[in-house]
Order: structure tokens, then sequence, then C-alpha cells
């Protein structure tokens, strides 16, 4: 039987540009992205989410806006990760490296998908016009898609 785990994952965006770390251990070391992890037992999604920004960044989510919902499967793995996507223009505070990250504000136009999730290519362009989507991933090892779908949908805001 399938596992699921909840994990989170936000950009922060601001004139055009868009904040992403630079992940320095665990799973996705080395890739950019935004800031999440896993959601904690007690804990909302959404309280979870602003947790691992405040955490990984230094920046306080005053509010969230959910842009996607993403299932990823890795082959001979039977856990399902289950990510929620947010984004966040409605934050405070100051932005700080942490032991997992090294932050850096990109502009839109110039993000580094070539070392980034494969997968992100495929729907940043949803977030970038801020249309909510709703996807799978099956993976073979880090960079192998082997089967996806993605949609656009309508997503509930907390
Ligand atoms: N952009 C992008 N992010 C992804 C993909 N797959 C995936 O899990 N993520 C995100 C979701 C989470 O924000 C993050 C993985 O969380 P994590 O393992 O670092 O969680 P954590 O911080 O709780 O980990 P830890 O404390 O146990 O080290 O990566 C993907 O394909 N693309």
């Amino acid at each position: 039987m399938s596992k699921k785990k909840i994990l989170t994952l936000v950009f922060v965006r601001e004139a055009g540009k868009i904040l992403l770390g630079f992940k320095k251990r665990g799973f996705g070391a080395g890739l950019w992205n935004g800031f999440g992890g896993k959601v904690e037992e007690g804990e909302t999604i959404l309280q979870g989410a602003k947790r691992e920004l405040l955490e990984e960044c230094g920046l306080k989510a005053h509010s969230l806006k959910s842009v996607g919902l993403i299932n990823f499967e890795f082959e001979s793995d039977p856990t399902i990760l289950e990510v929620h996507i947010f984004q966040t223009s409605d934050f405070s505070g100051l932005v700080a490296e942490s032991e997992e990250m090294r932050p850096r504000w990109y502009s839109e136009e110039s993000i580094p998908f070539s070392q980034m999730w494969p997968d992100d290519r495929l729907w940043f362009p949803y977030m970038l016009k801020d249309r909510q989507f709703e996807g799978y991933f099956l993976f073979k090892g880090m960079d192998i898609i082997l089967n996806h779908w993605l949609k656009e949908v309508n997503l509930l805001n907390s």
C-alpha cells in the first residue's frame, strides 16, 4: 500500500522577481527551489508552509495563496509526496541564509531551470501567470520524468 507525505513549497514574489533558495543539503540538494518541507503533526498545511518559509529564509508570510497541488511518485518507492504549492507577496522580515538554503532573488525572466527539478519548467508558467494547477509526476531517480499529467484548476484559497 502507498503512504502519503504532505509537504509545502512557498514562492515569494515581488516586483517581477522571485525568491529562490539553493538547497544545501538533503532531498533536492544542489537545486534552486522555493521554501518548504514536511508538515508536522499538529499543524495545518498553511502553518507548516509559513514555518518552513521563516526557518529557511527568514521571511514571515502574512498570507499565502494556493497555486498548485502536485503528487510525486518515485519508481520503486511506494511513498507519494503530496506537495502544496503557495505564493505570496505579503511578507515581512529580512532575507537570511539558513543551514538548509542560500536565498537569492531572480528576475522572473531568468529562472535557472537547468538547476531545478525537471518538472518545474512545466508548471512554473502557470504560477507566473497566477493560474492554479494540479499535477502528477512519476520519476525515475531525480532526473527522469517517466510519466506525468498537469492541468489548470481552481483551488480554494484559504
Ligand atoms: N520545485 C520542486 N519542489 C519539489 C519537488 N519535489 C519535492 O519534494 N519538492 C519540494 C517539496 C518540499 O518543499 C521539498 C522537500 O522537503 P524536505 O525533504 O526538504 O523537507 P524538510 O525540510 O521537512 O526535510 P528535513 O527537515 O527532513 O531535511 O522539496 C519538485 O519536483 N519540484
